[in-house]
């Protein structure tokens, strides 16, 4: 699994979604990467401008010159690319979906986490439990544990 060659990661906001306060994005993606700093030795350091490794936006349908599209409303929630330069790395999330910090609509935080996962190298995985399957779960955040396959499938790569 290709992977960084280097533990210590730069991310930029480059966009806000309007669907939630500043501080709680800035949150949710702060504790989306903790998710993997937290069981690798991966550092990550937030800059407000010029040219990051992780570049995160909201973004809909045709976007840029990003190879893929978003489809409104639910469906395809988020997508990121895996290590690399350009492109490598960044995340985009859908903004024709309800992104929420609790409640209704989907998590920001819980998303976020995913696609980080493809930032750093991971792809999908069949483990139910995983937070690298495939499809949404709406679990408690503060509960949602990263599977031992997620754990096993990172440290592969940054063990
Ligand atoms: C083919 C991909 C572009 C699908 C896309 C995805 O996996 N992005 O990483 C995606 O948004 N998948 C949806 C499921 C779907 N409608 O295909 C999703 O919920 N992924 C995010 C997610 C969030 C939290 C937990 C999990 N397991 C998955
Ligand atoms: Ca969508
Ligand atoms: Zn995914």
């Amino acid at each position: 699994l290709p992977g960084w060659k280097k533990y210590n990661l730069t991310y930029r906001i480059i966009n806000y979604t309007p669907d939630m306060a500043r501080a709680d994005v800035d949150e949710a993606i702060q504790k989306g990467l903790e998710v993997w700093s937290k069981v690798t030795p991966l550092i990550f350091t937030k800059i407000s401008k010029g040219i990051a490794d992780i570049m995160i936006a909201f973004r809909t349908r045709v976007h840029g010159w990003c190879p893929r599209y978003f489809d409104g409303p639910l469906g395809v929630l988020g997508h990121a690319f895996p290590p690399g330069l350009g492109l490598g790395g960044d995340t985009h999330f859908d903004e024709d979906e309800n992104w929420t910090k609790d409640g209704a609509g989907f998590s920001l935080f819980l998303v976020a986490a995913h696609e980080f996962g493809h930032s750093l190298g991971l792809s999908h995985t069949n483990d139910q439990t995983a937070l690298m399957f495939p499809n949404y779960v709406s679990l408690d955040p503060s509960k949602y544990p990263l599977s031992q396959d997620d754990i096993n499938g990172i440290q592969s790569i940054y063990g």
